[in-house]
């Protein structure tokens, strides 16, 4: 059976996957500090909602109010769309403190209470009808207590895939970590996208790997990204390749470029996607 695609219309993102990210896929978003996870998440929903994929945009680590302006940064009018019942903000940020959450709709109380934060989280799905959602940062969920990582996120992902979304789950790592966010985590998860920011001869690369996505072909080398004033380009065509002490931006092999192409091209997108929750099937 031919995998139905989600288009992250993020630039050069959907040809290093071959067409997209498989349909209910829970994708970690993993990386250091400053690399574009969180702008990556936001431009995922953002780029749905532009193709009537509405989103849920959970937030740990930044307060909604910021979360909303570092939209605008990027000239997405994230409020349009708010307005409308498209998009919703889950606060998981100020536990329901300040004048802000006492506006707000879905607020998680206590970040530690997996079952209300999964209560909370399955109402702003179903209420927007949403098929996007980003958890930014999961690691705030169980930075204490890394033992319980793996059965806290496969928690979210049942309850997420199984009302028929796909997923970025920021993870954060420290500058030089190799890993992803724990093993649990990592081989728990559908797909892993690994952003990175590296130093050589005084210069900044930003670069990306896919080091896994199940159903779908993978891009095998690193792409060199960039952070524009429109959000995230990554350079599909390029790859990064860096030896002991510096980094060349090298075009990949034309057979390459153009089976990506193609991928795109042929990719099983439904024009208007029909969510039907699980459950409820
Ligand atoms: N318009 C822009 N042009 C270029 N770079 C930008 C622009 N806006 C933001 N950035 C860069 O994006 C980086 C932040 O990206 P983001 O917030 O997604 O990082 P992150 O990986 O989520 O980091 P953290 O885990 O520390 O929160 C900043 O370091 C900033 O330099």
């Amino acid at each position: 059976m031919e995998v139905r695609r989600v288009r992250t219309y993020i630039p050069g993102l959907d040809e290093i996957l071959y067409g997209g990210i498989p349909e209910r896929n829970i994708v970690l978003l993993s990386g250091g500090p400053g690399t574009g996870k969180s702008i990556m998440a936001k431009q995922f929903i953002y780029n749905g909602l532009t193709k009537g994929e509405n989103g849920v945009y959970v937030t740990l680590e930044e307060h909604p109010v910021s979360v909303i302006r570092s939209f605008h940064h990027f000239g997405w009018d994230i409020t349009k769309y708010e307005r409308e019942g498209k998009f919703a903000v889950v606060d998981a940020f100020t536990s329901g403190y300040g004048s802000t959450a006492q506006k707000e709709k879905y607020v998680v109380k206590n970040v530690d209470d997996v079952k209300e934060f999964s209560e909370v989280l399955r109402s702003a799905i179903k209420e927007i009808g949403a098929s996007r959602v980003a958890i930014d940062s999961v690691s705030t969920l169980y930075l204490t207590k890394p033992a319980i990582a793996r059965g806290i996120v496969m928690t979210l992902k049942r309850l997420i895939s199984g009302l028929g979304c796909t997923a970025f789950f920021v993870s954060q790592v420290s500058v030089g970590e190799r890993g992803f966010g724990g093993p649990g985590v990592e081989h728990a998860v559908d797909g892993i996208i690994r952003l990175d920011l590296d130093e050589f001869e005084g210069k900044m690369y930003r670069s990306v790997i896919v080091w896994k996505m199940r159903d779908t072909r993978i891009s095998m080398v690193r792409h060199p990204m960039d952070i524009t004033d429109e959000g995230i380009v990554i350079q599909w065509d390029k790859y990064l390749r860096i030896t002991n002490f510096k980094a060349e931006i090298e075009p990949l092999p034309q057979k390459e470029v153009e089976e990506m192409k193609k991928a795109v091209e042929e990719a099983k997108v439904p024009e208007k996607r029909k969510v039907v929750p699980e459950e409820e099937e």
